[in-house]
């Protein structure tokens, strides 16, 4: 393109877009009918139109690009009549679609309208790169939101499961990929994978959910209860899919996904979820900056020797980088604008193992241009240069300075299998927009090309195709036939825009002028491309005579600075048109990728949360009877057992006391089963019957307390049977053995109140004055006693005395003795008695006397038991032995009872503490699970809303011109 062409091309359009019809007139061109060219009408009082206006500001306030628009780089270049002038922007209809009269040349508007194309284009990148800038921001935002939600309530995480598990039922499918079901965010527009091309992984199927399956056999409320919540729950088959972005990566050993996100605790996929966030949330930052970047990289790539380093040469129009028929090229040279350098032209060849960087010089060492050849040819010590070079061009041909985005050029070192696998990896950079692939016309791709070719084309979607050394071939229909059907294998998108992407040139046509010129001048220009007067460029190519004479080799070398010139600007359009396929493309995928990913397991949570807080307050609402019923019950359970052991108390005790009483009181009644022995040992008579006496009391104990036992086990029953009412299983019966009760000496007490046998106890005084009144009359009976009681007293007190040695001995002669010798003592005294009297009976004869001590020691087998009860009763009374009994026995009772008692009421206790527990929790969980219902509903409106924006964000058809470039 001519910067003659390009000057008149302005001056029309400037003036017709200025002034309308009036300046066609007035520039007085007579051939060009008054309506040859639209009647324009300017909206507003102003000459220019709000809109234009509008759109100018626009343009000149856009910040992403606005240095490089309104910069000095686009006001410099005056000379080219204002190629990006304001007035291009007034409104006026699209030059393209301007009537052309017949005949009439329409290069001066065709140049308006790119460059009209380019700016609208820029425009409209710009408001997309705006617009998807703050869907990032928000979908960072929200995933940061995610990421609070997901510490605080773990979210349930979709699985898919394995074909074998039972699924739901699927249409027949005849492909052995994934089958889906069906899905609710069909709505959301998810990209569908073509089959075999998915990158999913295959012979998954929809999971089963174990969330809402309805179980076919009926489960008791206990079980339910108990039945743990396995984790994590899976989701509905309706809402189950794969993702993409926040896609678990969960391979271990031969575990399946599936089999991994159920053997796994829900806070482990937790926090799995939330690495992946992090890592969403990284990616999405580095893609803004990315899009935020306003510079664009383009990376030529190709075969050895394929004319790489001469086609870039050809592109900056001077001889920059090393050519030669020897691979030479060993390293990258990254190609820069020198205003970039603070426009000074030179070399940073950067350091092995260092990230270069232009403000530190210890990364980099600096050369002039002109030794560029010694840096790339073999050698060492760097990995790549940066080449700073002025553009000589205007900003409509250049690509390093277009006056629309800072574009540099990469010349890599040729393919061959040691350089492979390095370009392929620097081509997989971001930061890499473009990749044009330069293939020798001559060789056609290599293995090594195919390869490389194949896999760009996964990764970029398009590549550049240069087709070179073009001038070498005879036959070029064929070769060009030949290398479109290679191209439609290795890259079929590439090939469906082969108008514009694949081209055919030879790069050593075009003129360059030397490195070390300074790039002062255009070698477009007659003057400095070659000597050639006529224009034509001064080429090393085959088939250029230089000499200017052969009109036909004329034709020819105008026909490949053509063909080069249409590659050029189709690659311009394809960096500054197409870069939204490269820059935003991958951010509106991500993002769409993503928010579909957030959107899915918004729902998924949803529900999920949904079915928790249904879950829980149903929980809950059954829970507040039993949570009553138990405080209830333990308080009645309570009073039930003290009821049951006071009672069982109180029986053993006026049991005991009675029986004891009873028998105490009638002891002597009793037949006691001693035999008297006579007068001679009735002091062992006296023994033996208190012995017998005591042994019935024992023996009334002994029945007591079995009495006691049985009662205490009846208790102890009872308070089970409240145990087992009230807490089922969870009530532990307590080992009770009631043989172990009373197992103390019972009797103790009663030996201890060993009564002493005295000799009164062989006479019943009282009895006998009754027995003899009967008989005899008062006087006599007066009289018997008078003698048993004072005369014996005086006669026989030693008695007592001996009894009480004799217990102290042993010696049973001597007590059997004792009584005996008491009576005949008493007779021997017989007259000291009468003398010394002045009782009554002071006149009571001797035979009556011996009458009355015979008539009393008769009557010891009588009287003695009498006697010896009262006094054991008398005795025992004194210790309180009934009531000690009664109540040793009752405590005994009481103490045992409160052990089951107790281990009731702790029962008891423990499971209204369990039910507060599991309330309290229940209730935590159901407010936690109501503010993720709520949470997740919002996140379902909110990722569709923003995926929606992004969806609306159109990358492809914007702007005049764009798809018609395409279609041409
Ligand atoms: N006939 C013809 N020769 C060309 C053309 N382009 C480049 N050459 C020649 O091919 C040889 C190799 O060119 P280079 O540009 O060095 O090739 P390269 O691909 O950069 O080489 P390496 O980077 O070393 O792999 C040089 O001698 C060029 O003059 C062309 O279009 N036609």
């Amino acid at each position: 393109m001519s910067q003659e062409s390009f000057s008149s091309g302005e001056s029309s359009s400037a003036g017709g877009s200025s002034s309308g019809p009036s300046n066609s007139q007035a520039k007085g061109n007579p051939s060009r009918p008054p309506n040859t060219r639209p009647v324009y009408m300017t909206v507003g009082s102003g000459s220019t139109s709000a809109s234009a206006a509008a759109l100018t500001a626009m343009l000149e306030n856009d910040s992403g690009y606005g240095g490089s628009i309104a910069g000095d780089s686009i006001t410099g270049t005056g000379q080219h009549g204002g190629g990006w002038h304001p007035g291009l922007t007034e409104d006026m209809p699209t030059p393209s679609h301007t009537p052309v009269l017949m005949g009439e040349t329409n290069e001066a508007s065709e140049n308006e309208r790119r460059i009209l194309t380019s700016h609208v284009h820029q425009l409209v990148y710009n408001q997309n790169r705006v617009a998807l800038g703050r869907c990032i921001n928000r979908a960072v935002e929200t995933l940061q939101e995610l990421q609070r939600m997901n510490a605080s309530w773990p979210a349930h995480y979709p699985s898919v499961q394995r074909a074998n598990l039972p699924t739901t039922p699927h249409p027949p499918t005849n492909h052995t990929g994934l089958t889906r079901t069906q899905s609710t965010t069909g709505d959301l527009d998810r990209p569908k994978s073509p089959p075999n091309t998915s990158t999913r992984p295959n012979n998954l199927k929809r999971t089963l959910t174990s969330l809402g399956e309805d179980s076919t056999e009926a489960e008791s409320s206990s079980a339910a209860e108990n039945r743990p919540v396995s984790e994590p729950r899976l989701i509905t088959p309706q809402i189950a899919q794969e993702f993409s972005i926040l896609k678990l990566d969960l391979k271990l050993g031969a575990l399946s996904q599936t089999e991994l996100v159920h053997s796994l605790e829900k806070h482990s996929i937790a926090s799995l979820l939330d690495g992946k966030i992090s890592q969403s949330i990284r990616h999405l930052l580095s893609l803004r900056e990315r899009i935020e970047d306003t510079s664009s990289k383009v990376l030529v790539t190709g075969d050895l020797n394929a004319g790489k380093s001469t086609f870039c040469n050809a592109l900056l129009r001077r001889k920059v980088l090393p050519e030669d028929q020897q691979p030479c090229t060993s390293i990258f040279c990254e190609v820069l604008n020198a205003s970039e350098n603070g426009g000074i032209e030179e070399v940073h060849a950067v350091h092995k193992e260092e990230l270069y960087d232009r403000n530190d010089e210890s990364t980099y060492d600096v050369f002039p241009l002109k030794e560029l050849e010694k840096i790339v040819v073999d050698n060492d010590k760097y990995t790549q240069a940066k080449v700073y070079v002025r553009d000589i061009r205007s900003i409509d041909e250049s690509l390093l300075s277009n006056g629309v985005v800072d574009i540099s050029i990469i010349d890599a070192p040729g393919l061959n299998m040691d350089s492979l696998k390095t370009t392929a990896v620097f081509a997989r950079q971001e930061e890499i927009d473009v990749v044009v692939f330069v293939v020798s016309a001559e060789n056609h791709f290599t293995l090594s090309a195919k390869e490389f070719i194949w896999n760009a084309a996964h990764e970029k979607a398009y590549i550049f195709i240069v087709v070179n050394r073009f001038d070498n071939i005879r036959d070029q229909d064929r070769c060009q036939r030949m290398i479109l059907e290679q191209v439609a294998h290795l890259s079929p998108r590439t090939f469906k825009e082969s108008a514009e992407l694949v081209h055919f040139v030879s790069s050593n046509a075009i003129p360059a002028v030397p490195a070390g010129s300074g790039g002062g001048s255009d070698p477009s220009d007659d003057d400095a491309g070659g000597d050639d007067s006529d224009g034509t460029p001064k080429g090393k190519g085959a088939g250029l005579d230089g000499t200017g004479k052969n009109d036909k080799g004329k034709g020819k070398e105008k026909e490949k600075i053509q063909d080069f010139e249409n590659l050029e600007q189709a690659l311009r359009r394809f960096v500054l048109e197409k870069r939204s396929r490269s820059k935003l493309a991958p951010a509106k995928t991500y993002l769409l990728n993503v928010l579909g990913d957030i959107h899915t397991l918004a729902v998924a949570n949803k529900d999920v949360a949904q079915s928790e807080v249904d879950r829980v307050t149903k929980e809950l609402r059954d829970l507040e009877p039993v949570f009553e019923q138990s405080m209830k019950a333990r308080a009645e359970v309570s009073d039930e057992i003290d009821r049951t052991i006071e009672q069982t108390c109180s029986e053993v005790y006026s049991h005991t006391r009675s029986s004891l009483s009873t028998t105490i009181a009638r002891v002597a009644e009793e037949d006691l089963d001693v035999p008297y022995p006579g007068f001679l040992n009735a002091f062992l008579y006296a023994e033996d019957v208190k012995l017998a006496m005591l042994d019935q009391i024992s023996a009334t104990l002994t029945r007591c307390e079995e009495v006691a036992r049985q009662r205490t086990v009846g208790g102890v029953s009872s308070i089970n049977a409240l145990g087992l009412l009230h807490l089922g299983n969870e009530y532990v019966e307590m080992n009770f053995r009631s043989n172990v009760m009373f197992n103390r000496k019972r009797d103790a007490l009663a030996r201890q109140v060993d009564t002493e046998v005295e000799v009164w106890d062989f006479f019943d005084l009282p009895g006998l004055l009754h027995s003899q009144e009967k008989v005899a009359g008062t006087s006599m009976a007066l009289t018997i006693v008078g003698v048993m009681g004072s005369r014996m007293a005086g006669g026989i007190g030693w008695v007592d005395g001996v009894i009480g040695a004799a217990r102290v001995l042993g010696a049973k002669g001597v007590r059997t003795l004792i009584i005996p010798g008491m009576v005949l003592a008493g007779m021997f005294y017989y007259n000291p008695i009468i003398s010394l009297s002045s009782l009554p009976f002071v006149d009571t004869p001797t035979h009556l006397v011996v009458a009355a001590t015979t008539y009393a020691i008769s009557q010891i087998p009588t009287s003695l038991p009498h006697r010896l009860s009262t006094k054991l009763s008398a005795n025992l009374a004194a210790i309180d032995y009934v009531h000690q009994n009664s109540d040793r026995l009752s405590k005994e009772v009481r103490k045992v009872l409160h052990i089951p008692a107790d281990n009731l009421r702790v029962g008891l206790q423990r499971s209204v503490e369990k039910l507060t527990v599991k309330k309290e929790e229940t209730t935590r969980v159901r407010g936690e699970s109501e503010v993720a219902r709520k949470y997740f509903g919002n996140l379902v409106r909110e990722s569709a809303e923003i995926r929606g924006t992004v969806q609306r964000v159109d990358l492809e058809g914007s702007g005049p011109g764009i798809a018609g470039n395409y279609e041409a």
